[in-house]
């Protein structure tokens, strides 16, 4: 979709918006209003699960204390609703931090356990506070006003929850687009992968357990000001498991899932709650039956929601990659090379046990700035876990790892890259339902600076132009630069696995470390990618690569190391080590 078509479709969007409570009754005007409050909370669920991949059972317990704060505030002391919203939001990211604080490290189903656990003991605070209430809740609350007029009507608050959904709406969209929107978008390629690229995964997954929270806030605000009354029924587990269904039905990862979704829901819920009375004195256990039917057709049609689904059909695609670089005055920092020949990376009596199994044992070795080194050796050698100690993704049982002259125990895996070390993966690590421009742009995070509020602000365009550039470099350099708008995902393997080389050079290292990079190459493929490397290495950068293709690996690299069962065979120039008789008994026997 270009930007003025899409710029188009939103003001359409805002004038129909605005033109509702003139032209609608009442109850179309309360029901849109209903469906504004819960496009925040879903749009902060879309952030939160459908890009970082957190499941959050319990966002309805974040509106009950937005809903909350803002009730005892303007009741039982008299403070302002907009003093209101401040403490709302405030009260909400501060209980997130806490909660998340706790929990975020958790991973597989045992988070969203915990998202139950406090969900149901915030929604049961509630109820128990007297000062809140207890289970009467609190009445009388006012009306949001401004400059003394009073919006305390549907049709008038109405403009304060859409004018709140637009602007949320806009933000989310630009921070998904900017260098922490694709971090977040980044999480559910795991944690070793965006941990290579330079992203600390724990810091983005609060960040963003955080804005959803506090957008859930926000909604609770608006809903204790439209309602004027709160109690603690509307915050109960069911209404977050409802607000999760409107994330995944709307389409869990798109900015306009959420308002599809609430919409959808909300409309369903209304629908029903007229049909079922018709058929059953017990409709409102009906309802929730019905709407697991619908939950289960929708996963078996289309799991990735509504949005999704309706999007292969239209004759556009949506592409979240910056625009085009206009200008090229800003570029991204270089790390200085070291000298040639001196040694970038000293690996002294590397050592790594799992359990009874040595699986690296007092391997020693170095690389030295400007050349090509290979480790080689049988399956289960230890290559790859030599990788992942070196990277930091694995912590060494004894031994040292100096890289750049800085001793690396002690540095977090995600530090290790803005040292000037990018890896590849065995088995890639790409973010299939980005576009290869967006996984490349990845790599260079590290080397960015941007933050949240820039990002939602659309302050980082100087950043993202230079950013665009230099991915726009490195998939010209790895010959992918007209499949730049493609979704990583439709690569072939061996396009995939040079797509990540193009994604570490693009954190511009001094030492690139390629775990199998030539392996589902075809043969014209793999010349390519060793042109590619020995141009590297004319540059001056260092290559430590694993491959199991002999031929490859012989006419390209200045030293190979050989490993099996985890120790040190055999090191030496290409040649010697085809002439090494152990080396021959252990490997290269072996593989002919
Ligand atoms: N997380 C782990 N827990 C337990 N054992 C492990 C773990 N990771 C690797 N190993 C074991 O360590 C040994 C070395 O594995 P590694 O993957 O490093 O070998 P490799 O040389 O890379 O092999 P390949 O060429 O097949 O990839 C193997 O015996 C493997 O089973």
């Amino acid at each position: 979709m270009t930007r003025a078509f899409r710029l188009i479709v939103i003001g359409l969007f805002a004038v129909a918006i605005a033109a509702v409570p003139l032209l609608f009754d009442g109850f179309i005007v309360t029901l849109l209003n209903y469906i504004g409050i819960y496009t925040l909370i879903t749009l902060g669920l879309v952030l939160l699960t459908g890009c970082g991949g957190i499941t959050s059972f319990g966002q309805a317990a974040f509106v009950g204390i937005g809903a909350y704060a803002t009730a005892y505030l303007t009741t039982a002391i008299g403070w302002s609703p907009w003093i209101g919203l401040l403490v709302a939001i405030a009260l909400t990211s501060f209980v997130a931090l806490a909660l998340g604080y706790i929990t975020l490290h958790l991973g597989g189903h045992y988070l969203p356990l915990t998202t139950i656990a406090w969900g149901v003991a915030i929604y049961l605070s509630f109820g128990n506070f007297q000062f809140l209430g207890a289970h009467g809740g609190i009445g009388d609350i006012p009306p949001v006003s401004l400059f003394g007029y009073a919006f305390d009507e549907p049709q008038k608050l109405y403009y304060i929850i859409w004018a709140f959904c637009g602007v949320a709406l806009i933000a989310a969209a630009n921070l998904l687009r900017s260098r922490q929107g694709r971090a977040i978008r980044a999480l559910r390629g795991g944690k070793g992968m965006s941990e290579s690229l330079g992203i600390d995964v724990f810091w983005v997954r609060l960040c963003v357990f955080v804005i959803a929270a506090a957008l859930a806030g926000v909604s609770g605000w608006l809903y204790a000001h439209m309602t004027r009354f709160v109690s603690p029924a509307p915050f109960d587990l069911k209404a977050g498991i409802e607000y999760l269904l409107m994330a995944v039905l709307g389409g869990a990862g798109t900015i306009s899932g959420a308002l599809v979704g609430a919409a959808a829901v909300a409309l369903a819920k209304n629908w029903l709650q007229d049909l079922l009375p018709h058929i059953t004195s017990n409709s409102a256990n009906l309802e929730i039956v019905v709407f697991g039917c619908l939950f289960i057709l929708l996963l078996h049609k289309s799991r990735s929601g509504i949005v999704p689904l309706v999007r292969q059909y239209l004759p556009f695609k949506t592409d979240m990659t910056a625009p085009p670089a206009k200008g090229s005055g800003v570029s991204l920092p270089e790390i200085a090379p070291p000298g040639r020949g001196s040694v970038l990376l000293n690996v002294d009596g590397m050592t790594k046990r799992f359990g009874g199994l040595v699986a690296v044992d007092n391997v020693s070795f170095e690389v030295k700035a400007g050349t090509i080194t290979a480790l080689i050796g049988p399956n289960g050698a230890g290559k790859s876990t030599s990788f992942n100690l070196i990277t930091g993704a694995l912590k060494l049982t004894a031994g040292h790892v100096t890289f750049a002259g800085r001793d690396l125990s002690g540095v977090k895996p995600h530090e290790v890259v803005s040292l000037g070390m990018a890896r590849t993966f065995q088995h890639v690590k790409l973010r299939p339902t980005m576009t290869l421009l967006e996984n490349v742009m990845l790599g260079c995070y590290q080397r960015t600076r941007s933050g949240f509020i820039a990002g939602a602000l659309k302050l980082d365009g100087v950043e993202e132009r230079a950013v665009y550039n230099e991915a726009m470099r490195e998939l010209e350099r790895v010959g992918l630069a007209d499949k730049a708008h493609d979704l990583a995902g439709n690569l072939a393997l061996g396009q995939q696995r040079v797509l990540e080389v193009a994604r570490a050079l693009a954190a511009g290292p001094l030492l690139i470390m390629l775990d199998e990079p030539a392996a589902g190459l075809r043969s014209l493929e793999k010349k390519a990618l060793a042109e590619l490397l020995r141009g590297l290495r004319a540059d001056g950068k260092s290559i430590l690569l694993v491959e199991h293709d002999m031929d490859f690996v012989m006419s390209l690299a200045d030293r190979v190391v050989v490993l099996d069962f985890g120790k040190k065979l055999a090191e030496g120039a290409p040649a010697e080590i085809q002439a090494n008789p152990a080396v021959q008994e252990a490997y290269l026997g072996s593989i002919e």
